[in-house]
């Protein structure tokens, strides 16, 4: 199934150590949109996986949050591109829920979703190394991007074997349009 699996801040919009707390501040990276909307023209169905704390921590409610994908499927529209599925982790690291990566409940409810076992064969992109850990957990493709905290993900070492490292979401879909 040609399906792919995103992290949000810093894959697909600029992350910030402040958190990403209004539609102001939700700004697309460069390329990730047209790399989107190329992989939505060619029959991919596109996830996307986000922790948002933000919200636990009140810096962000769920309305804002909605604002930010209304944003985001606006600007895919145009081209041709979409998001089929969001799920999002709202709480804390002090809650323990199973949804917050490393955890793979998002991931498991993604692949429920769709009708899959598991993600076998399945890229899934991030920006950390909890992006990656959750989603391998249910055998997924691990994709580095070395935007957002890419480049720090990185410079910690230990990331999970057989990780693909890209320069963007851009390069990612280059390497998954041409395999
Ligand atoms: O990269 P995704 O999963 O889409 O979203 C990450 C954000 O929710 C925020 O996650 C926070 O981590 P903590 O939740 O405080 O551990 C920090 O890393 C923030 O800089 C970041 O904006
Ligand atoms: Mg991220
Ligand atoms: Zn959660």
């Amino acid at each position: 199934m040609k399906l792919i699996i995103l992290d949000r801040d810093g894959v697909i919009n600029f992350d910030s150590d402040e958190y990403v707390k209004s539609v102001d501040e939700w700004i697309p990276l460069p390329g990730s949109i047209e790399a989107i909307a190329r992989l939505t023209k060619a029959g991919w169905q596109v996830a996307i996986a986000t922790n948002q704390s933000g919200i636990a921590r009140g810096y962000f409610d769920l309305s804002t949050l909605d604002a930010m994908h209304d944003k985001l499927a606006t600007l895919l529209t145009p081209l041709g591109g979409k998001i089929d599925k969001i799920e999002f982790c709202p709480h804390g690291p002090d809650v323990s829920c199973d949804c917050r990566k490393p955890l793979p409940g998002m991931f498991r409810t993604i692949a429920d979703h769709y009708g899959l076992a598991d993600l076998s064969g399945i890229p899934v992109v991030g920006d950390s190394l909890r992006d990656l850990e959750a989603g391998m957990q249910l055998g997924a493709t691990p994709y580095l991007v070395k935007t957002g905290k890419g480049e720090r993900t990185i410079a910690k070492g230990s990331l999970p074997q057989g990780t693909i490292v890209c320069d963007d979401l851009a390069a990612v879909v280059d390497a998954l349009l041409t395999e």
